[in-house]
């Protein structure tokens, strides 16, 4: 028997002649945190509904709980939490009569005041829902997914519209459920959120997984960055090409700054050998490299490389 929670392989989705979903592959374990990361349209909240039991697969394997999502949904609604994009919270209730109705639903909820109380949502109880801004009717969104205690939570885009407090204090409750063993499948707009909580990673483009892994893994092959800035009247077209790849240079406050992206190579030395090569050219030309900087590729060079290049 798999040990995985969610298996997904060689899943396509269309909505009639167009396919929104193009053959993606990705398990995550019990326990584990994926997060679907991607351009608006990539075909993230698709994946998650044909998981949600929303939809059948057109094709391709999908198993939650080593269940068919779509066939076998009545069994394991029970065991799932789901946050959509899009709310279907009705206005005219308070927000501790919401959280009663949802409840009833299942056989062993959270009491109502932790549920709150986990949201930061506890002083307003007895607010009507339409009264709630956008940021606080996500929180109690996330504490309907949680009230029933499921083993597998699915969150699209959960903290959109939340205050940084409000997200931080999301980001560690979902940590929180994490460490109990709960399996979380995130959609993500902010690459931070998806640094800070994911074991594993998808970065989705035009229905396709087009990068995939832990964050080490998805920026380690994509190079250095090198940065800085140069008095203006330096001589930049005799910058050397760095492996090959001329600078890419743009003025700001009437200052040359020249950028490197350094591939290739061992990775522990060649930023280093990239440096030297800069300072011998500083030192010819008699300048000081203002501002140098050097750090590894981050995620969002990575994302930013895909969309654009793709
Ligand atoms: N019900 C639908 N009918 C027709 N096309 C749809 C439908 N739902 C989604 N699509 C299309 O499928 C593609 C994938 O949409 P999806 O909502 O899965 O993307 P997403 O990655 O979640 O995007 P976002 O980040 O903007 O939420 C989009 O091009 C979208 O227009």
């Amino acid at each position: 028997m798999s040990t995985e929670t969610i298996e997904v392989g060689g899943l396509r989705q269309r909505y009639g002649d167009f396919e929104a979903v193009r053959g993606i592959d990705f398990t995550v374990p019990r326990g584990g945190l994926f997060a679907l990361l991607g351009t608006n349209g990539a075909g993230k909240t698709t994946t998650m509904e044909v998981l949600e039991g929303f939809r059948p697969a057109a094709s391709g394997t999908v198993r939650l709980l080593g269940a068919d999502p779509y066939r076998d949904r009545k069994a394991l609604r029970p065991r799932v939490g789901i946050m959509l994009q899009e709310s279907g919270l009705l206005g005219d209730l308070t927000v501790a009569e919401t959280v009663d109705l949802w409840r009833d639903l299942h056989k062993n909820p959270i009491a109502k005041d932790e549920a709150l109380k986990k949201v930061d949502l506890a002083d307003k109880s007895d607010t009507r829902v339409r009264q709630l801004s956008g940021g606080q009717k996500r929180r109690l969104d996330l504490a309907l997914a949680v009230v029933g205690r499921p083993e597998v939570l699915f969150l699209d885009e959960p903290t959109t519209g939340m205050d940084p407090e409000a997200r931080i204090a999301t980001w560690r409750l979902i940590q929180e459920l994490v460490a109990g063993g709960t399996t979380v499948l995130l959609t993500t707009h902010y690459l931070e959120e998806a640094e800070r909580l994911a074991d594993r990673i998808a970065i989705m483009h035009r229905g396709e997984i087009r990068i995939a892994g832990t964050v080490p893994e998805v920026v380690a092959g994509h190079g250095d960055r090198i940065a800085f800035r140069v008095p203006a009247n330096t001589p930049i077209d005799t910058l050397p090409r760095i492996g090959g790849t001329a600078p890419e240079i743009a003025v700001a406050d009437g200052l040359p700054t020249a950028r490197y992206t350094v591939t290739g190579g061992e990775p522990d030395g060649r930023a280093h050998l990239a440096v030297a090569q800069l300072l011998t050219w500083a030192s010819d030309c008699r300048i000081t490299l203002d501002r140098l900087s050097v750090r590894p590729a981050s995620l969002e060079d990575v994302f930013l490389s895909i969309v654009e290049n793709q």
